[in-house]
């Protein structure tokens, strides 16, 4: 049974999804376009779709060793630095990704540290707070607040507010622009004049990281042996040593790379996911009204973290809102020189010949199945509570899987305790701050826009804000919320 549906070729794609071929065959041409450095060559066989959750993780999580590359071709900062430059997501599989990789989860993502942020948390939510109370859009409001907190996480508090709001607003335009470059239709611009653009945006990340990263090397140089542990991301990239690489260092040019991915990918994933979040709560004022209930119920002032445990509604609130629009589209793997005996793994014969084939695991599709979820177009996040079917969902899909918005196997989202963390305080404060209602004559469109990296709304959510008395979640100025 878990051979059926599981895969649909270029061919036959067409017929069965035409909107997921349509996104699949953008990215693999793409793929194709572009040659790969580092022996990470895809796409030149064809791509396979894999909608199927048996084989989904028969593929990732039992067989993971045959799944273990990604094309680079979709990649930001690979194509960005003509795979120069790796990241994590590029990176192959091997000492420098196995490096970089468990300096990023095993430190400052480790769910201990990243529960401890409750100054930065609370800074980035006092500036959410006002900016949406001021009428600022939704959505860069969302957005800023995301990447406000992964800045100080990869900088430091300090770093971030010397920068102030200005420099940090133009440091996140640009990455929102890295993201922009990589849609630019070949069709609207000619080849040579998106390597000039793609190469400008690379310099301007090196110009802007480059200097802070300076500085903190200096500081670290000159503390020596009495240097206190690394408590940013950029000291930690500083301190790192690839084990089974001559235990170099990190590169000027990977430490672009792999800054520009905490900022880039953590803070739009998550703010995507936010938006999604927050629109089907104004489409849906009864759930809202039974999330608030539990919101109010935990006490008076901001929603911290100790107090999220006490919210099963809104886990699975934001449960739902993983499932029914995951933000990363799918999951793509290079099966590299392995894609015959890969391809037995997936169930399906190869047969093209190829050296290479990209697989595509589509996490829509997958979250969507209505073997797992009866009437899964609907938004309902009680399919997350005591007796759903969604109940205890493993996030990991180490054990089942069914559903995985964070991917899965060994190259899974390394940033999923922090997104999930983010998600929930986030939520949770907006809807005690504020009433989250339709704007008049403008209802809540959730129709998709199907991006190079992220799936997002079309039409970016308009809502009318109503503050909630003594209720609300502004932060005092000792938090530093409000106080630029
Ligand atoms: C709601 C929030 C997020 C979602 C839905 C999400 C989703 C994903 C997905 C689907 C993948 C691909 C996994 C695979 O190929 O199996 C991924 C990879 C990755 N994500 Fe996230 N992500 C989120 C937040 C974050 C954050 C906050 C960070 C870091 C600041 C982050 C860093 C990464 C990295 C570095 C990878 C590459 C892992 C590797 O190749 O080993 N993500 N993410």
């Amino acid at each position: 049974m878990d051979q059926l549906i599981s895969m649909l070729s270029h061919a036959s794609g067409i017929a069965i999804l035409p909107f997921l071929f349509l996104t699949a065959s953008f990215l693999l041409t793409l793929a194709q376009r572009r040659p790969s450095g580092g022996g990470q060559g895809a796409g030149h066989g064809r791509p396979i779709l894999v909608a199927d959750r048996a084989v989904s993780h028969r593929a990732l999580v039992q067989q993971s060793a045959a799944f273990l590359e990604r094309p680079t071709s979709a990649v930001v900062s690979a194509i960005l630095s003509r795979n120069r430059h790796y990241n994590i997501l590029s990176a192959p599989y091997g000492p420098y990704w196995r490096a970089a990789r468990r300096n990023m989860a095993a430190g400052v993502l480790h769910p201990s540290r990243v529960r401890l942020l409750h100054a930065t948390r609370a800074r980035a939510l006092g500036v959410l707070v006002r900016d949406l109370g001021s009428g600022a859009p939704v959505r860069e409001s969302l957005h800023f607040a995301v990447f406000r907190v992964l800045a100080e996480i990869c900088f430091g508090e300090g770093a971030v507010s010397e920068l102030g709001e200005a420099r940090l607003r133009a440091m996140e335009k640009l990455q929102q622009e890295t993201l922009r470059a990589l849609t630019s239709s070949s069709f609207i611009t000619p080849s040579w004049s998106r390597r000039r653009w793609r190469q400008a945006l690379r310099r301007q990340q090196e110009e802007l990281f480059l200097p802070l990263v300076a500085e903190v090397r200096d500081r670290r140089r000159e503390a020596g042996d009495v240097a206190a542990p690394a408590a940013t991301y950029v000291e930690s990239l500083i301190d790192l040593r690839v084990h089974g690489d001559g235990d170099r260092a990190v590169t000027d040019g990977e430490l672009v790379s792999l800054i520009s991915e905490f900022l880039g990918a953590g803070a739009e994933s998550t703010a995507v996911a936010l938006e999604w979040t927050m629109a089907n709560l104004v489409k849906h004022p009864k759930l809202q009204q039974k999330l608030r209930l539990e919101v109010d119920a935990v006490g008076e002032g901001v929603i911290e973290e100790p107090d999220l445990s006490r919210m099963p509604y809104l886990k699975a609130v934001v449960l739902e809102s993983l499932r029914r629009h995951p933000p990363v589209p799918s999951v793509e793997r290079d099966l590299g020189g392995g894609g015959e005996e890969a391809a037995g793994v997936l169930g399906a014969p190869c047969g093209t010949g190829a050296t290479t084939t990209a697989v595509h695991f589509l996490l829509g599709e997958l979250g969507r199945d209505p073997a797992m979820w009866p009437d899964p177009m609907s938004f309902d996040p009680e399919r997350f509570m005591p007796g759903g079917e969604g109940e205890g969902v493993d996030l990991t899909c180490t054990r089942e899987l069914r559903m995985m918005p964070f991917g899965a196997g060994r190259r899974m989202c390394p940033g999923l305790a922090t997104g999930m963390l983010h998600m929930e305080y986030f939520v949770a404060n907006l809807v005690r701050a504020f009433e989250w209602r339709q704007a008049d004559g403008d209802e809540v469109d959730l129709a998709e826009f199907q991006g190079f990296l992220f799936t997002t709304m079309r039409r970016p959510l308009r809502a009318r804000l109503v503050p909630r008395g003594g209720k609300t979640a502004a932060t005092s100025p000792e938090d530093g919320g409000g106080d630029w």
